[in-house]
């Protein structure tokens, strides 16, 4: 590489602090980081203590880090104190080169058809289903949505890796969800233990050893379900992802069950809540756009009709239910800076040096609302990606990244996004409160976006044929 290559342009950073300060204090990270776009353009470089950032906004710039550059930007970030602490990159999200593959490969989509007696579409069916009979003209909060919303993906989820699904009162499956739930809280990338290392050795360490102690129980249970499905493993017929580690534990070069213990945390930290929060959203836009919810409903009331589950076949008939979900996800943006890339090497791009260990971050919401790709981008609007009635694509639209870290389970939330949001129409309204419309803002109180509490009231439609 040219030795003349230049850092990309960013603010002035201090000793020590670097960025911190201009960055820290209350507002969404994210949102901080367009004001730097605004003077720095597309590509800026940050410090944030010790850590080296750079940021890529729009879709020209991230598109061609993730796709035309992979080989410089594939990598996980391998020296962030706070996601060692749980992380040890293991498992898929927080490994890179061969184990990422090779844990990919393992637990990815194209196994999990095989898996059980039920194929993905009816186990998604059948949790939409009890979500219908757990909110049957329920009245409350956005936040006793979300529990139901996170307690029906957390079964999904553990329908592929166990080989069952937990009634929601279940003790078992409630202890699971809380230790999950103290994972989830700790995420996050700017978290200040990641800008200055030396405060895991302060009284804020506290927090790290109470997550050490929550994935120790989570590694205890896991163990207990490998003994179980142990004593009723059938080789010729494998249920669950614990059934497959079971089928290769003894060949060479085995998925061993720490990976597998690490494939589990993946599963449920980077694919429960943020389904869960993707449903709250498609009910907050239904609530606040009674229209487009009626609309909706009209096109699902013609297509699935009497039908008891809607299926995938279903959404493919109905452009618009499907437009009104992407429409929400492009807004939405429930994950805006994606999860964390790194160069493991000096990187040439556009122009600049990025030097070696430097986290990259690629600013999903900028590419949702790039005016290069999307009239009014603020705008929610369903229709802008139809076109006499047909789904059009834009390549300005990747919620679930682009490249060879692409989400594993895109298709699997896109089917849950869109059958539950389905099946919840079809089985509710969803009134508008004229004293409380959602104001739709986002806010992030864990890892992912998600909108400010709104009041809903799921007022039962007709009783659907299984509730009868
Ligand atoms: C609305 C729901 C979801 C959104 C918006 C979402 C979004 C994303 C994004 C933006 C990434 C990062 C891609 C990159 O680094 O370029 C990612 C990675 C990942 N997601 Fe999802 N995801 C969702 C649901 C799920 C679900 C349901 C699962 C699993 C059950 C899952 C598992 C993963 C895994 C394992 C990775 C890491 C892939 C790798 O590093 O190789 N996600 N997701």
């Amino acid at each position: 590489m040219s030795i003349e290559l230049k850092r990309p342009p960013g603010p002035r950073c201090w000793p020590i602090v670097g960025n911190l300060l201009q960055l820290s204090g209350s507002g969404m990270f994210y949102e901080k980081l367009n004001t730097l776009r605004k003077q720095h353009g597309d590509v800026v470089y940050i410090e944030l203590g010790a850590l080296k950032l750079v940021v890529l906004f729009g879709h020209e710039k991230v598109k061609k880090a993730l796709t035309a550059q992979p080989d410089s930007f594939k990598y996980r970030p391998q020296w962030l104190v706070e996601i060692s602490s749980f992380a040890l990159f293991n498992g898929i999200v927080w490994s890179n080169g061969p184990l990422n593959e090779k844990l990919r490969r393992f637990a990815g989509p194209s196994v999990w058809p095989g898996l059980g007696d039920q194929t993905l579409e009816q186990r998604v069916q059948i949790e939409a289903t009890a979500l219908v009979m757990e909110l049957t003209n329920q009245k409350g909060n956005s936040e006793t949505l979300k529990t139901k919303f996170f307690q029906a993906i957390s079964n999904i989820n553990c329908a592929i890796i166990f080989g069952s699904r937990y009634e929601y009162s279940d003790a078992e499956f409630q202890e699971f969800s809380g230790l999950m739930d103290r994972l989830l809280q700790r995420q996050g990338i700017n978290n200040p233990l990641n800008f200055i290392p030396i405060l895991q050795y302060l009284p804020e360490g506290k927090k790290v050893k109470e997550m050490k102690v929550a994935i120790k129980k989570m590694c205890e249970f896991l163990a207990g379900k490998v003994k179980a499905a142990r004593s009723t493993f059938d080789k010729s017929r494998a249920r669950s992802l614990v059934d497959l580690y079971l089928s290769q534990e003894h060949e060479q070069d085995p998925v061993t069950e720490e990976n597998v213990f690490h494939i589990v945390r993946d599963f449920f930290v980077a694919g429960t809540e943020n389904v869960a929060i993707g449903l709250l959203w498609l009910i907050g836009y239904m609530v606040r756009y009674g229209e487009v919810q009626g609309k909706c409903r009209e096109c699902i009331q013609k297509i699935v009709g009497d039908k008891s589950a809607p299926s995938q076949g279903d959404i493919k008939q109905m452009p618009y239910v499907e437009a009104t979900v992407q429409e929400v996800l492009r807004l939405a943006n429930i994950a805006p800076l994606s999860v964390p890339h790194a160069t493991v090497e000096e990187a040439e791009f556009e122009g600049y040096s990025i030097p070696r260990e430097t986290m990259v971050l690629t600013h999903l919401q900028s590419v949702h609302l790039d005016p290069a790709y999307w009239d009014d981008p603020e705008v929610f609007r369903p229709e802008r990606f139809l076109r006499d009635g047909v789904l059009i694509q834009n390549e300005a639209y990747y919620p679930f990244s682009i490249g060879s870290r692409y989400c594993l389970a895109a298709k699997l939330a896109h089917m849950e996004l869109t059958l539950i949001f389905t099946t919840l129409l079809k089985n509710f309204t969803f009134p508008s409160d004229a004293s409380c419309i959602p104001t739709l803002k986002c806010t992030q109180p864990g890892a992912f976006v998600e909108p400010e509490v709104f009041n809903v009231t799921c007022n039962a439609l007709t009783l659907s044929p299984l509730m009868k």
